[in-house]
């Protein structure tokens, strides 16, 4: 996957190629990020990327030619003909099913809007999808990307090893994760549920499934509208849901 970021604040970007899962996709050449900032494409002396809004109104708005000629700049590095990515509060949710769909690009670009935003004619001529990671308003839109990148990177085949797959994730299946367990087996006075000390790989199986549905159902039934469950998973459900009322 190649990510061209067009920003203010490419040094933002350690948090992400600098550690961890992702930091570690950088290294092996499974993830590459490149930058594009809008700054250098400002000529004036001050290097000017922001202006007042046409109608007034409260903060800036990030300038035309220098987020165009910064989106043009990464454009032409990229391997493949991009997808162009707007990070706003306007945009569609981001969702697992949304991350797995861009997983599946070889290249996107990703806008990241300072300021009160960018101009629309930017986004009317260079941005193909806008997209939003939730329902606030944040200082940019580098936190966006990260977000975006992060969840995208762990998709690529290969980054995640078999100890930490990407398949029991959350949202992975639709549903969210199972409570999960480490040692000690007792701590303060709370015992590891049993089932996941047996050894019998199929009561856990059916064990975590059961909880990643009921934990759902309590906390965010609106997902499993969604879905069409399978007998067995029905029937997991219906049990949770009984032991909830007795
Ligand atoms: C101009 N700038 C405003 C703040 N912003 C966001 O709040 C945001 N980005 O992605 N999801 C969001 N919510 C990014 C763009």
């Amino acid at each position: 996957m190649w990510a061209g970021v067009v920003t203010l604040f490419p040094e933002m970007f350690t948090a992400l190629t600098g550690h961890g899962v992702t930091g570690r996709a950088v290294k092996r050449g499974q993830l590459t990020v490149e930058y594009s900032n809008p700054r250098d494409h400002a000529h004036d002396r001050h290097r000017t990327v922001d202006d007042r809004p046409f109608g007034g109104g409260p903060g800036m708005l990030m300038k035309v030619e220098p987020l165009l000629e910064a989106i043009a700049a990464i454009r032409a590095k990229a391997p493949s003909p991009p997808r162009v990515i707007y990070l706003s509060p306007q945009g569609q949710p981001l969702t697992q099913k949304r991350v797995v769909e861009l997983a599946q690009l070889d290249s996107l670009v990703l806008l990241c809007g300072r300021y009160e935003g960018i101009d629309e004619r930017i986004v009317e001529m260079c941005v193909d999808e806008e997209i939003s990671i939730g329902d606030y308003v944040l200082s940019g839109g580098e936190l966006g990307a990260m977000v975006l990148l992060d969840a995208v990177t762990r998709l690529i085949p290969g980054v995640l090893g078999h100890a930490d797959s990407a398949v029991e994730d959350s949202f992975s299946e639709g549903w969210l994760d199972c409570p999960h367990y480490t040692r000690p087996e007792e701590f303060a006075g709370q015992r590891v549920p049993e089932v996941l000390l047996s050894g019998n790989h199929e009561l856990i199986r059916r064990w975590r499934l059961k909880q990643s549905l009921g934990r759902t159902w309590l906390r965010r039934p609106e997902l499993l509208e969604g879905l069409t469950l399978s007998k067995e998973q029905q029937q997991l459900l219906a049990e949770f849901i009984c032991e909830q009322e007795t």
